[in-house]
């Protein structure tokens, strides 16, 4: 891979954003490297300044490790010597340039993505198990969990961002593509778009699954209006386009969609018992839970429009996962399969077998209670695994062990203690990632929105201890959620990924040890 001077400098003109530019070399002249990071410039590069914690030295590290141009919002002295491009956006450079560095891989793959508050790596991973049905070893995956590049196990790995940066995002698509790959199913995050890490990419189809408040405050989206506009403009950078009628702020998701997008390449999906509040809308798709256990879901999806009747993908499902939530996933990835040209026939079994790690896993512990362990990490997901619990197992005693991350997402210590009055019965307050925050103060601050009179608090910090304290606690007909986690391997602590087992191994440890 490589990219020109000459290059680099049209195609920051004909995205109006080049300040200025000084050429120190010949405009021919090609960098075989392009990163953001120091570290990792190794040859003839070309290095992007950004980020918050940004320093001028790594600048001068990557002129010492070989870097020949830079990019930046401002000129620096360290960068004396190479060509400079100075530019009125860094992230929307960086994701133009680096695009063009990788040979635009995003024109051969079909590229489905999934936004959403919850339910984006759910439905993204039920996606891939169909599309893997109908295209063997064929379908990449960009995910919270991980990012898979290939049919091989060692191209497959553990991913730090929902959606990497804009660079990674590129090379990761390049490296499947020369790995076989013909489709991508990717999950989208409202941070991608704030950040610019997919500024000019355009998907086959785009998903709008949902929107809660989360993600609002320092670092991330600085209040909800900012939230939303972000998580909308997915809707506007796809071809196709499919949304849940049943999100909250359905309006506005729509008005979004049909800016870009012709209501014919617009579906809708609901369950039959949702009423639409407008008549001017038709719901493509209709969903119905037909049956539940304790191990599977099973739902019917049933093509109601012309358009919707085309894809063929109305029918029987079975799934793996349980919660009816996991229902309207599973349907948008049916819905998203069929627009990818796979119908019913692969969809049926490609879907049934998926399981996703840390999502509504369960072991049930001899003598004890069911334990689940699972992602939910916000009031509104909560709200939906623990309503689903009182439902499916006809109000048992639930006891919840939760905690609430550091630096991030404050408002969701309100929400969990919004949520514990209203289903738990026992409450165990434990430790989730307390970044560069004191967890006994988040405990603390959980604790004080808990009605105590209608659930019975225990304040543990260990997050084994209180994992532990809650198998022992619970009856054969309890339930105990271990929640927040669901199969991260660390805590965040004081800046330091502190290797963690994960949540189910712990509580497989415990239950052994009983
Ligand atoms: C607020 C935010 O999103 N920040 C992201 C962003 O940071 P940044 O651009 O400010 O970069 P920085 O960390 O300040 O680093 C400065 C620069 O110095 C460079 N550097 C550093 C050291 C060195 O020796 N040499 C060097 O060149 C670094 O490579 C970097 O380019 O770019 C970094 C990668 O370059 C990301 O790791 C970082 O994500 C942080 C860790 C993060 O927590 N992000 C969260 C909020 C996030 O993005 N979450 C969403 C999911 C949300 C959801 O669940 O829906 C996601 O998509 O994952
Ligand atoms: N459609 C949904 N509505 C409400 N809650 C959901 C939905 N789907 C999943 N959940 C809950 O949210 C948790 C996280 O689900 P999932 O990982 O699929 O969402 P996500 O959008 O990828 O989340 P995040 O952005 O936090 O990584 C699940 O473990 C479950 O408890």
């Amino acid at each position: 891979m490589a990219l020109s001077l000459n290059a680099c400098i049209l195609l920051l003109k004909e995205h109006h954003l080049l300040k200025s530019s000084a050429v120190q070399s010949d405009i021919s002249v090609e960098m075989t490297g392009i990163a953001y990071d120091s570290r990792k410039v190794s040859g003839p590069t070309l290095f992007f300044c950004k980020g918050a914690h940004f320093r001028p030295i790594y600048l001068s590290m990557a002129k010492d490790n070989g870097a020949t141009t830079y990019v930046a919002e401002k000129p620096f002295v360290e960068g004396n010597g190479l060509n400079a491009l100075i530019v009125t956006n860094i992230t929307k450079a960086m994701a133009i340039l680096s695009a063009a560095f990788y040979d635009f891989p995003q024109d051969d793959l079909v590229i489905t993505a999934y936004t959403g508050t919850k339910g984006k790596t759910t439905a993204a991973y039920f996606n891939r198990g169909i599309l893997e049905e109908a295209y063997p070893k064929h379908v990449a995956l960009f995910s919270t969990i991980d990012r898979v590049l290939g049919p091989n196990p060692d191209q497959r790995f553990k991913s730090d961002l929902t959606t990497p940066e804009s660079l990674d995002l590129f090379h990761d698509m390049r490296e499947a593509v020369d790995n076989g790959m013909t489709h991508l199913v990717m999950e989208v995050s409202s941070q991608a778009y704030l950040r610019n890490r997919v500024f000019g990419l355009t998907y086959d189809i785009g998903f709008f699954l949902n929107i809660t408040p989360d993600h609002i405050g320092p670092n991330e989206h600085p209040n909800f209006a900012n939230y939303l506009h972000n998580k909308m403009q997915l809707l506007v950078n796809a071809r196709k386009v499919v949304i849940n009628a049943e999100t909250d702020h359905f309006d506005e998701v729509y008005a979004a969609a049909t800016t870009t997008t012709y209501p014919d390449s617009i579906y809708l999906f609901a369950s039959t018992d949702f009423e639409p509040a407008r008549d001017d809308i038709q719901i493509d798709f209709r969903f119905e839970s037909t049956e539940a256990d304790t191990a599977t879901s099973k739902f019917t999806v049933i093509p109601v429009t012309d358009k919707a009747a085309e894809l063929n993908v109305g029918g029987h499902y079975s799934l793996s996962l349980i919660g009816d939530f996991n229902e309207s996933n599973a349907t948008a990835a049916i819905i998203g399969a069929g627009l990818a040209g796979v119908d019913a026939a692969s969809a049926v079994p490609g879907i049934a077998k998926i399981k996703i790690p840390g999502r509504m896993e369960s072991l049930a512990v001899s003598e004890h209670g069911t334990v689940y362990v699972d992602y939910a990490h916000n009031y509104a997901s909560m709200k939906a695994l623990l309503s689903f619990i009182e439902k499916e197992y006809n109000k048992p005693r639930i006891l919840v062990v939760v905690g609430s991350p550091g630096d991030k997402g404050v408002s969701r210590r309100a929400g969990f203690a919004k949520v514990l009055t209203e289903y738990a019965n026992v409450a165990y307050l434990t430790t989730d990632d307390p970044g560069f925050e004191d967890p006994a103060d988040i405990i603390d601050e959980i604790d004080r929105d808990i009605d105590h009179d209608k659930v019975e608090v225990h304040k543990v910090l260990d997050r084994r201890e209180a994992i532990e304290a809650a198998i022992k606690a619970s009856g054969s007909n309890d339930i105990v959620v271990v929640a927040g986690k669901g199969a991260d391997p660390y805590q965040k602590v004081r800046g330091v990924d502190t290797p963690w087992p994960t949540d189910m191994v712990v509580v497989t440890e415990i239950a052994e040890s009983l």
